[in-house]
């Protein structure tokens, strides 16, 4: 099939050269010249594993190419896949913006029957509006489809070429016949429902795995004050087959492009209707306390964090992305600056991203993991990539200042650390949180 892919982000770029990589032509439409031109001398302006390969690999076979020229795209597809971002507004309602203005483009465009599709995350009744812009624009016939994204960073396309399920939320016939075409290569798992429910299971579902991360984080809390152990609790409800083992890793809170954004574009929806969605609110107020845990416990040993040079392993929001959007990182080295630390931070790939967003003379961005922690008073561990799990916990402690070390992913085992004399801080392991400072559990009975 020919397909017009409009926007070049992650959703766009990976589901195009995904479809591509199917047989299909596409055409992936940027309105950032730079992008487009990144992308035509074969760069990519985004860090995923194997994205690089399977976009030269479709370049190479003429079957996929980048464009400015939306209209151009628009004409020689049948499909197009509008993969626009839909950021927060400041009230947390999803931004409608750039879907509105790519329906408005597309209605200026379309020369015969398509099949308009969308990927981006958008409250329910979004795609009934896209339609009416279209028909405001054009006499041609066109039917329109939600069909949302679930793909992850850093697995991105590993989770386009097998997905759990696609949803396709259509009225249409014809539409549900080419979309079921188009993905069934992919899986048989295929949901057609109405629109308004296919816009409402994206947002359903992330808030959901929101609130897996927010329990198992406050389960994490009570844990280290009662003296259980969060990662055997997690492994135990999670061989329930109701429960599931996964999103179950306490952490310091989720972050990313997704979840903080659509968690709060729900509440904004429900609130639309007059419902005060009570859970996910909670789910949201516990994420963003989270990651001050790393603080408190930083404080807890050091006392005063003045003066003192702290080192950061970890900027994205999670492992093998360059992504820095809403990444717990940000607010903790802001936090630490205002506390009057030094910062040194690295990160395998996220370095050159964080520091466009911040820049601070007491924030040093390192080239190595050792180079952060080189004299430092402590180490902080935000993000669980492969390369900090590798480092020898000995030769660590040679390196720091003093052995002190938050571990924000429980990424260090208590057999590693029993070798060493680090102060050590997990998240709701409270039996390795070897410190000078550590509090026996309470008695309960
Ligand atoms: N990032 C993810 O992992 C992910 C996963 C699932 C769903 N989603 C959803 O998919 C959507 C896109 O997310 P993203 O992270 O890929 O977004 P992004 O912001 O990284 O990229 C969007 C791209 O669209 C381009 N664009 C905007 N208006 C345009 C227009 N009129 N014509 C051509 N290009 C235009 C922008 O220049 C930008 O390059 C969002 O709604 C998001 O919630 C994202
Ligand atoms: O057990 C867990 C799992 C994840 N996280 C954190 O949660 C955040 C999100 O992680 P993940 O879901 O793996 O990455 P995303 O790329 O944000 O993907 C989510 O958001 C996408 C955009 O909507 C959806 O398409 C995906 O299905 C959904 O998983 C990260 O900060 C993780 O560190 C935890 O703290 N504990």
């Amino acid at each position: 099939m020919k397909l017009a892919v409009i926007g070049t982000g992650y959703v766009g770029l990976v589901s195009g050269v995904c479809f591509a990589h199917l047989g299909n032509e596409v055409i992936c439409v940027d309105k950032v010249n730079e992008k487009i031109e990144m992308l035509g001398r074969g760069e990519v302006p985004i860090y995923e594993p194997g994205l690089k390969e399977l976009i030269d690999t479709n370049v190479e076979a003429g079957r996929l190419r980048f464009s400015t020229d939306l209209a151009d795209a628009v004409n020689k597809s049948d499909i197009v896949i509008l993969a626009v971002g839909t950021p927060s507004l400041p009230n947390g309602e999803a931004n409608l913006t750039y879907i509105k203005q790519a329906a408005a483009e597309i209605g200026a465009a379309i020369n015969d029957y398509k099949v308009i599709v969308t990927k981006s995350t958008v409250p329910v009744g979004t795609n009934e509006k896209v339609a009416a812009i279209i028909a405001e624009q054009t006499n041609q016939r066109f039917d329109v489809a939600s069909v949302p994204e679930f793909l992850r960073e850093g697995s991105a396309i590993r989770d386009t070429l097998n997905p759990d399920r696609i949803v396709i939320g259509t009225t249409s016939e014809k539409a549900q016949e080419w979309l079921t075409q188009l993905h069934s290569p992919l899986t048989d798992n295929i949901l057609v429902t109405d629109i308004r429910s296919a816009e409402m299971i994206k947002y359903a579902s992330n808030a959901f795995l929101a609130t897996k991360i927010s329990f198992i984080n406050e389960i994490a809390n009570i844990c280290e004050k009662v003296g259980a152990d969060v990662t055997k609790v997690a492994e135990g409800m999670g061989h329930d087959n109701r429960i599931g083992r996964s999103f179950l890793k306490a952490g310091i809170g989720y972050g990313g492009s997704c979840f903080p954004k659509d968690t709060q574009a729900l509440i904004q929806i429900a609130g639309h209707v007059d419902y005060e969605f009570k859970l996910l609110k909670s789910v949201v107020e516990v994420n963003q306390d989270q990651r001050f845990n790393v603080i408190r416990k930083l404080e807890a040993i050091l006392d005063d964090l003045q003066g003192k040079t702290i080192a950061i392993w970890g900027l994205a929001f999670k492992p093998e992305t360059d992504d820095i959007r809403d990444a717990p990182a940000v607010e903790i080295i802001q936090t630490l600056l205002q506390r009057g630390a030094s910062v040194k931070a690295y990160d395998p790939v996220a370095t050159s991203n964080f520091s466009r967003l911040i820049s601070h003379p007491q924030l040093k961005y390192c080239d190595s993991k050792e180079e952060a922690v080189a004299n430092a008073d402590a180490l902080c561990l935000l993000t669980e990539w492969k390369e900090f799990a590798e480092i020898s916990l000995l030769e660590l402690e040679g390196l720091l200042r003093k052995p002190i070390l938050i571990d924000g992913r429980n990424v260090f085992s208590e057999e590693e650390l029993s070798q060493t004399s680090f102060i050590y801080y997990s998240v709701g392991r409270p039996n390795m949180n070897h410190g000078v400072r550590d509090e026996s559990p309470v008695l309960l009975f």
